[in-house]
């Protein structure tokens, strides 16, 4: 198990080494148009989990989702603080 900040720290320094096999530093490479579809699919199976799935499916669902959201942030360059000074 992970919090969401050490998820972050880790994504962070695999943007930086950029081990072989990585599904993170693929995405990167991707880009920002791709990632963005990935976000849109993900927040659609979160809305579907909530209103037809189980507690589990709607808690893997948003982990997937913020998974990606923290891809996106890298891809731009942002960090945790640049969204946290915000809420
Ligand atoms: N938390 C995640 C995570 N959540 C979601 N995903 C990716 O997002 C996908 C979402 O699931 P879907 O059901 O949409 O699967 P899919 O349709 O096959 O997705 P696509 O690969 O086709 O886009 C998963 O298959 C993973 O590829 C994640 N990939 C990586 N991580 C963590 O990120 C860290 C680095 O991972 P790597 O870069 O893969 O080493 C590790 O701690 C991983 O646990």
């Amino acid at each position: 198990m992970k919090t969401f900040d050490e998820l972050f720290a880790e994504l962070t320094r695999t943007a930086v080494e950029r081990p072989e096999g990585s599904g993170t530093v693929a995405r990167l490479d991707a880009g920002v148009h791709a990632i963005g579809k990935k976000i849109v699919e993900e927040a659609a199976e979160v809305w579907m989990a909530a209103e037809h799935e189980s507690d589990d499916a709607l808690a893997e669902e948003a982990s997937q989702l913020l998974y990606h959201l923290q891809v996106m942030l890298l891809a731009r360059g942002l960090d945790l603080d640049d969204v946290y000074r915000h809420l």
